[in-house]
């Protein structure tokens, strides 16, 4: 297996810069591709060990290309996530004043970041996408587009030149990234972990999604993320992707997933890993199991039942 990180090209995304803040890539070949399907394709084929892309940001929500990636296809694991502040900055060749500027792009995901801006300072320009916020960039440079919101640190690796900085609407506005691979076992838990999965559900029925989701809550196990996606089979066929507090080798977490195993059509675990929002285990900000719910008591109620089988009269 190449010793290949493929993330979301070219070089100078956002990706890119999260990317590098993992130490392991100081032993890797970082493998920039035109999309995020790709980077994880180069995955599926043995191509890279491993791919890193966007898949959330606290403005938008769900990246859907890669979720709609990882619901599909075959199967992968998020191995790590990296959490990333973005600000964005208005790049464009030099010489270029801001009321020269008539057509502008970026990622779709940065669209939302900066309506408010381009609303007050650009009104009348005209957006289109682009496949990450540094193709933008490049596009730019081609003469393609009048500018493109980017990382400022994209601006000297296409020859633009900043003309705004610090965009963005929101403030702490967040992107989540992860590091996916073939499904392998999952790192060992840290005591602030996040288990994703998702979920297909057997049949319609009133009080189907409060059904699945009461499996996390009677077992005391908190959601981080809730996002439908359409299956494609049709109006009103929807899977769902879940984020939960924990990891699958603690048993609150792990008897949650038997749950919807049993209850649910299917149930595709995409990786237990390290929170980033929460790298100390002993935080405050990590609340403690809720009563009834810890792995202690989970192993003292199934030696009870053992128990009562063997009629050995437990109290
Ligand atoms: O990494 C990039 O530059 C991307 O294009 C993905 C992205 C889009 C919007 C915000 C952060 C990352």
């Amino acid at each position: 297996m190449p010793a290949t990180y493929a993330y979301l090209g070219p070089e100078g995304t956002f990706t890119e810069v999260a990317l590098r803040t993992l130490p392991e890539t100081a032993t890797r070949e970082l493998l920039p591709m035109v999309s995020v399907p790709a980077a994880l394709d180069a995955v599926r084929a043995g191509e890279a060990e491993a791919a890193f892309v966007p898949i959330e940001n606290s403005v938008e929500g769900g990246i859907t290309t890669t979720l709609d990636e990882l619901v599909s296809g075959e199967p992968l694991m998020i191995y790590r996530e990296v959490l990333l502040s973005i600000t964005f900055a208005l790049l464009v060749r030099p010489g270029t004043r801001l009321e020269d500027v008539k057509t502008v792009t970026a990622h779709p995901a940065a669209q939302a970041q900066v309506r408010n801006w381009m609303k007050a300072h650009l009104p009348d320009a005209l957006w289109e996408s682009a496949a990450s916020n540094a193709d933008g960039a490049r596009l730019v440079q081609e003469g393609r587009y009048d500018a493109a919101f980017a990382g400022e640190f994209a601006a000297a690796r296409y020859g633009l030149v900043p003309l705004e900085t610090g965009i963005h609407d929101a403030d702490n506005a967040q992107t989540r990234f992860v590091l996916v691979g073939r499904p392998a076992r999952p790192a060992a838990p840290t005591g602030a972990d996040k288990t994703s999965v998702v979920i297909w559900q057997r049949d319609d029925h009133p009080g189907g999604l409060r059904d699945l989701l009461g499996e996390f809550a009677v077992r005391g196990v908190n959601l981080m993320l809730l996002q439908s996606r359409p299956t494609g089979e049709g109006i009103g066929n929807y899977c769902f992707a879940i984020d939960a507090e924990g990891h699958i080798s603690e048993r609150r977490v792990a008897e949650s997933l038997m749950g919807l195993k049993r209850s649910c059509l299917k149930v595709r675990y995409l990786g237990s890993y390290p929170r980033a929002d929460i790298t100390d285990a002993a935080s405050d900000a990590l609340p403690s199991p809720l009563s009834g719910t810890t792995d202690a008591e989970f192993v003292a109620a199934a030696e009870w039942v053992a128990r009562c089988q063997d009629g050995r009269f437990p109290d």
